[in-house]
């Protein structure tokens, strides 16, 4: 494909879905492995779920059998390049609670496994190396959990919080989503730390995810916040001066569930405040994507944090559609036509 084609293709593409059908753990496996699968692949591109009012059909931008490894989901979202060349990159993990999304991004707890996240931080310092006769980056982070409706700052402790509250009279340091007036989505007041290396990176997420809420019943290990890391690249050319910074954001969010279902009676009242909390964002989520995806005029942003967060990558998006003239684009739509037929698209290093 051209090569100057790529990212626009991407961006007009706007949403892509894929589904990660997750391997059956052990205790499935040990009540009824025929029972326990409910989700089956059908091609690269089509799963069917039996559902109680029988079997249907999905289809995704691309389907991973249970089989697929850590690396293939990696290599296969490749957007890391977009974020490196200047674009606004957006990755998350939906799914109800158990179903793999903390495994996807993150990783197994042995660190065995690593997830999207650890590996995007690879992939840039990498490409950083490779690129650093060209030009000269920086790269910057910040990490974020929306807990019961709140944006929290992970690079601050809760004893750190507790500190700063107690130096400003009992007032929690806020995180704010603020809009800019060029339309930009920022949050305000989030601490912005500088890495430069793969493993400096890895010790801020490390610290931020040490300071992240966790279930307050059902089991330890499930996440019942969002977590939004949010890294920055700038680069700038060392030939001709000139300066881009894209941005990628990898979130890995909470679990939808049943509130019913989160037991234990001295958490009750927090576990179904968290579990309303997440809902009501998970909720508000898919009506943005519906909209996004059925190109609806009104996109629902403001309906949560959650969302309103996800303004920054849509205002992006269209700033870069608008630069591109009305001829670039009836190129692009062909080989957007092109590509969706199976056809190859002529190689171009532009
Ligand atoms: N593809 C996979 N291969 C092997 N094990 C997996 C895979 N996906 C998930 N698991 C395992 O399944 C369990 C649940 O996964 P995980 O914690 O990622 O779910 P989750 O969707 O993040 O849950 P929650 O919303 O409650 O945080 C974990 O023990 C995890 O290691």
């Amino acid at each position: 494909m051209r090569k100057k084609y790529y990212n626009m293709v991407e961006d007009m593409k706007k949403i892509r879905v894929f589904c990660r059908i997750r391997p059956v753990s052990r205790t499935e496996v040990a009540q009824d492995q025929d029972e326990a699968i409910v989700v089956k692949k059908i091609d690269d591109f089509s799963v069917t779920v039996e559902t109680s009012r029988g079997q249907r059909e999905f289809q995704f931008d691309k389907v991973f059998s249970a089989a697929a490894s850590q690396e293939d989901l990696f290599h296969d979202t490749h957007l890391i390049q977009s974020a490196l060349d200047g674009y606004n990159v957006c990755i998350f993990a939906y799914g109800q609670t158990g179903s793999g999304k903390t495994f996807t991004m993150v990783g197994d707890k042995e660190q065995k496994n690593l997830g999207i996240m650890p590996r995007s931080f690879n992939a840039i310092f990498d490409f950083i190396q490779e690129n650093s006769s060209k030009f000269d980056f920086k790269v910057s982070a910040y990490m974020l959990e929306l807990y019961n409706d709140r944006l929290q700052d992970l690079f601050v402790s809760p004893a750190g919080e507790a500190h700063a509250q107690a130096q400003s009279h009992g007032q929690a340091r806020r995180v704010e989503i603020k809009r800019n007036k060029k339309g930009v989505v920022f949050a305000q007041g989030a601490e912005t730390k500088e890495a430069s290396s793969t493993q400096e990176l890895y010790a801020l997420f490390q610290q931020a995810c040490a300071n992240r809420h966790i279930s307050a019943t059902m089991n330890l290990e499930s996440s019942r916040s969002h977590l939004i890391v949010g890294i920055m690249v700038e680069s700038r050319n060392l030939t001709n001066g000139s300066v881009s910074t894209g941005k990628l954001s990898l979130v890995d969010l909470a679990g939808s569930e049943r509130a019913a279902k989160t037991g234990a009676k001295d958490h009750q009242l927090k576990s179904l405040q968290e579990a309303n909390s997440i809902n009501k964002s998970l909720s508000a989520l898919g009506d943005v994507i519906s909209a996004l995806s059925a190109e609806l005029p009104h996109v629902p942003y403001r309906n949560s944090k959650l969302t309103q967060y996800a303004t920054r990558v849509k205002a992006i998006t269209n700033n870069a559609q608008r630069n591109v003239d009305s001829k670039e684009i009836a190129q692009l739509k062909e080989v957007i036509m092109k590509l969706r037929s199976g056809q190859t698209v002529e190689e171009d290093d532009d």
